[in-house]
C-alpha cells in the first residue's frame, strides 16, 4: 500500500460483495406527512467519491493521488512523486503541490479491503437517503454527479446491475414507503421523465430515438417555471415501472467510446421523479397535497481533447460538453458569491441561461431546491481532480432557499379547479381551431392545449384516487368500530336474557322447601307443593322495607327499559356516522364516476 494512501475513516462502511435486494437495512426515516419548517435556507451538500484503479490505470502502474482523512471531511490531493512516468513536467519544473479541501463527506471507494470502503450502499445510506426524506416533507431536491471524463459519475448515479447506483436506490425506497404507508388517508402519485442535453438539445429518453432526431422546446412559464415542452411524463406504480423505464432510457442515451471510458456519456441525463402525496381529512373534507421534485443528474464529463484524444464529432462533442461545463462553472461561480453574502443579491447576472443545462436547473442550482453535488475523482489524475476539487469547493458555498411545496384544499375548491380547467382547456380548443390559418402559432397553441389536458386528466385522476383514499379511510374508521359495535350488541343481549330471566322470577317465584318438607323428601314422602312455604316470594314478604314482587318488578323493567334505551341510542348514533359518510362518498362516487362499494363492504 501506498505509504501515502488513505488512512482510514472514523464511521466504517460496509462492503457489499453483491447487492440481490436494494435495501439491506431497516429504514430510518419515518415517512408521511411530518412537520417540516416551511422555509429551509442551506448551503448546497457536496461529498467527494474516489473511484478504484481501472485497468488501463493498473497497467500504467499508476499510483494513487488522493487521502481522505479518518472522520470523513477532508480530501487530499497529493502531488505526482518526482520522475513519475505519468508526470514528466515536475522534472521540467513545473510545480506540483498538495492540496486539502474539506467537503460534507469523503467517500473512499478505492480499494475493497479497506475497512472503511464506501460501497454503493454506504453511499446511498449516509448521502442519498436523506433527499428522499426531504421530497416526503415537500421540499424539491437535486442530486447532480460532477467530474471528468471516466471518475465514477454514470457508476455512483445508476450503477451496474450488480451494483446499482443512487437513482435505483432511491426509486426502490421511495416505492418501498409508499407501499408502506401507515395512513389509509394519504396517497401518492408519482410520475417521472428522462432526458438529455446532447450538444445543446434536449432530447426525450423516454420515446425511441428517431432519424432525424427530435429535439424538445424549452419553455419559461409564470406559473410552471422553466420546464421541457412535450417531454413524457410516465405516471409510476411500482419499482419494477421504474426499472423498465430506466433500461429503456439508458439503452437510447448517447454514449461512445472513448480513450479515457469504454462507454462514456456524450451528454447531461437529467431523471426526474415528481412526487404528489395527498393527504384528506374524514371530518373536514379537506385534501393537504405535497408536491416534490426529485432531480437526479450525471452530467457528462468534463474533458481534455489532449487526454481523450477525439477527433471529428467526438471533439465537437467533447467541446459543447466543455462549453455547458463551464457555463455551469461560472453560474455556481456567481451563486457561491451570493451565498457568501448570506443570499443577499449580487449585482452580477447568474448567466443561466448561457447554456440549456444551466436554463434548466436553475431552479435547483439557486433557488427552490435542496440541492447536493456528488464530485467524483479518479484516484490518479492530478491537474483533473485539481481542477473538480475547485470546482466542488466552490458549489459547497452556494445557498439554496427550500420551500415546502403544500397546498390545501376542500372537496369544493378542487371541484372549482377542475371547472376552471375545463373553461380553459374549451377556449385553448376554441383558439387553436381558430388559429388554423396561422401556422406557427397553432402548433404552439396546440402544445400548449394538449399540455392543459394532461394536466386536467391528471388533477382528474387524483380526484378520482382522493375518493377511493376516502373509502379505504371510512373501511377501515368501520373495521375499528366493529369490535364496539359487537360489544354493544352483546351488551344488549346480556340485558335482555337478564330481564327475560327477572320477569320469569316474578311469574313463577322459585319456592324453597321447609326443613320439615326437606326432611319429608328424604324419607322419600311425596311433597305437597301447595301448602304453605316453599316460597321465597312468601319469606321475602316478611322482610321489612323490600316491597311486593309486583314493585320489584316495576323497578327491574324501568332500568333495564333506561339500559335499552341508552344502548339503543348509542348504536343509532353510530349507525347515523356511518351513514353520513355514506352518502359523502356516495356524493365523490356521482361525481367521478366510481362504481358503488357493495353495501356489505363498509
Ligand atoms: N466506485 C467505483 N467502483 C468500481 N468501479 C467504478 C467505480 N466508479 C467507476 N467505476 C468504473 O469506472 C469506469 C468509468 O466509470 P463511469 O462510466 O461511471 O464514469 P463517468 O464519470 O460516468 O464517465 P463519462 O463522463 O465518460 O461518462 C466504469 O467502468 C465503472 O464501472
Amino acid at each position: 500500500m501506498d505509504s501515502r494512501m488513505y488512512r482510514g475513516l472514523a464511521n466504517g462502511y460496509e462492503s457489499t460483495a453483491s447487492a440481490p435486494s436494494l435495501r439491506a437495512a431497516e429504514p430510518s426515516y419515518s415517512y408521511g406527512m411530518s412537520s417540516p419548517t416551511s422555509e429551509d435556507s442551506a448551503n448546497v451538500k457536496v461529498v467527494v467519491r474516489v473511484r478504484k484503479f481501472l485497468k488501463r490505470e493498473t497497467d500504467r502502474n499508476a499510483k494513487c493521488l488522493v487521502e481522505m482523512d479518518a472522520n470523513g471531511k477532508q480530501t487530499t490531493l497529493k502531488a505526482p512523486l518526482e520522475g513519475d512516468p505519468a508526470y514528466p513536467k515536475t522534472s521540467k519544473g513545473k510545480v506540483y503541490e498538495d492540496r486539502s479541501f474539506n467537503f460534507d463527506h469523503s467517500y473512499w471507494s478505492h480499494n475493497e479491503e479497506d475497512p472503511h470502503f464506501a460501497s454503493q450502499e454506504a453511499v446511498y445510506k449516509s448521502f442519498a437517503e436523506e433527499f428522499l426524506d426531504h421530497n416526503f416533507d415537500g421540499y424539491h431536491t437535486c442530486i447532480f454527479a460532477y467530474g471528468q471524463t471516466g471518475s465514477g459519475k454514470s457508476y455512483t448515479m445508476m450503477g451496474t446491475a450488480e451494483q446499482p447506483g443512487l437513482i435505483p436506490r432511491t426509486c426502490e425506497e421511495l416505492f418501498f414507503r409508499i407501499e408502506n404507508e401507515p395512513s389509509p388517508n394519504t396517497n401518492y402519485h408519482v410520475h417521472v421523465s428522462y432526458f438529455e442535453v446532447y450538444n445543446e438539445h434536449v432530447r426525450d429518453l423516454l420515446v425511441p430515438r428517431s432519424s432525424p432526431d427530435l429535439f424538445l422546446k424549452i419553455r419559461d412559464s409564470k406559473s410552471d417555471g422553466v420546464f421541457v415542452q412535450g417531454l413524457t411524463e410516465t405516471a409510476i406504480k411500482s419499482y419494477a415501472d421504474v426499472e423498465r423505464l430506466l433500461r429503456e432510457g439508458d439503452t437510447n442515451r448517447t454514449t461512445a467510446q472513448t480513450k479515457m471510458n469504454d462507454t462514456s456519456s456524450r451528454s447531461h441525463a437529467v431523471f426526474t421523479i415528481q412526487l404528489k402525496q395527498i393527504t384528506h381529512s374524514l371530518l373536514s373534507d379537506e385534501t393537504v397535497e405535497r408536491t416534490a421534485r426529485m432531480r437526479l443528474v450525471d452530467l457528462a464529463g468534463s474533458e481534455r481533447a489532449k487526454s481523450t484524444e477525439a477527433t471529428g464529432a467526438r471533439l465537437k462533442e467533447g467541446g459543447q460538453i466543455n462549453k455547458s461545463l463551464s457555463t455551469l462553472g461560472r453560474v455556481i461561480a456567481a451563486l457561491a458569491e451570493a451565498g457568501q453574502k448570506m443570499g443577499r443579491r449580487t449585482k452580477e447576472r447568474v448567466p443561466y441561461r448561457d447554456s440549456v443545462l444551466t436554463w434548466l436547473l436553475k431552479d435547483s442550482l439557486g433557488g427552490n431546491s435542496k440541492t447536493a453535488m456528488v464530485a467524483c475523482i479518479a484516484p490518479s489524475d492530478y491537474e483533473e481532480t485539481l481542477s473538480t476539487l475547485r470546482y466542488a469547493d466552490q458549489a459547497k458555498r452556494i445557498r439554496t432557499r427550500a420551500t415546502v411545496n403544500e397546498d390545501s384544499l376542500s372537496a369544493a375548491e378542487r371541484d372549482a379547479q377542475i371547472k376552471q380547467m375545463a373553461k380553459e382547456i374549451e377556449l385553448l380548443q376554441r383558439s387553436a381551431m381558430a388559429a388554423s390559418t396561422r401556422k406557427r402559432e397553432e402548433a404552439d397553441e396546440l402544445e400548449e392545449y394538449q399540455r392543459q389536458v394532461a394536466q386536467m386528466n391528471r388533477l382528474m385522476e387524483e380526484s378520482r384516487s382522493v375518493s377511493e383514499a376516502k373509502i379505504k379511510a371510512l373501511q377501515a374508521e368501520v373495521e375499528e368500530l366493529r369490535p364496539l359495535n359487537a360489544t354493544l350488541q352483546m351488551e344488549m343481549d346480556a340485558i335482555k336474557r337478564h330481564l327475560r330471566l327477572a320477569t320469569e322470577e316474578i311469574k313463577n317465584p322459585i319456592k324453597i322447601p321447609s326443613a320439615a318438607e326437606l326432611e319429608a323428601i328424604a324419607n322419600g314422602v311425596p311433597l305437597d307443593k301447595s301448602g304453605p312455604g316453599f316460597n321465597i316470594a312468601e319469606d321475602a314478604h316478611s322482610e321489612e322495607g323490600y316491597g311486593s314482587a309486583e314493585e320489584q318488578y316495576d323497578d327491574t323493567e324501568e332500568i333495564g327499559a333506561k339500559l335499552a334505551a341508552l344502548l339503543q341510542e348509542q348504536a343509532e348514533e353510530f349507525l347515523k356516522e356511518v351513514g353520513h359518510f355514506r352518502r359523502k362518498i356516495n356524493d365523490d362516487h356521482q361525481r367521478f364516476g366510481i362504481s358503488m362499494v357493495a353495501e356489505d363492504e363498509y
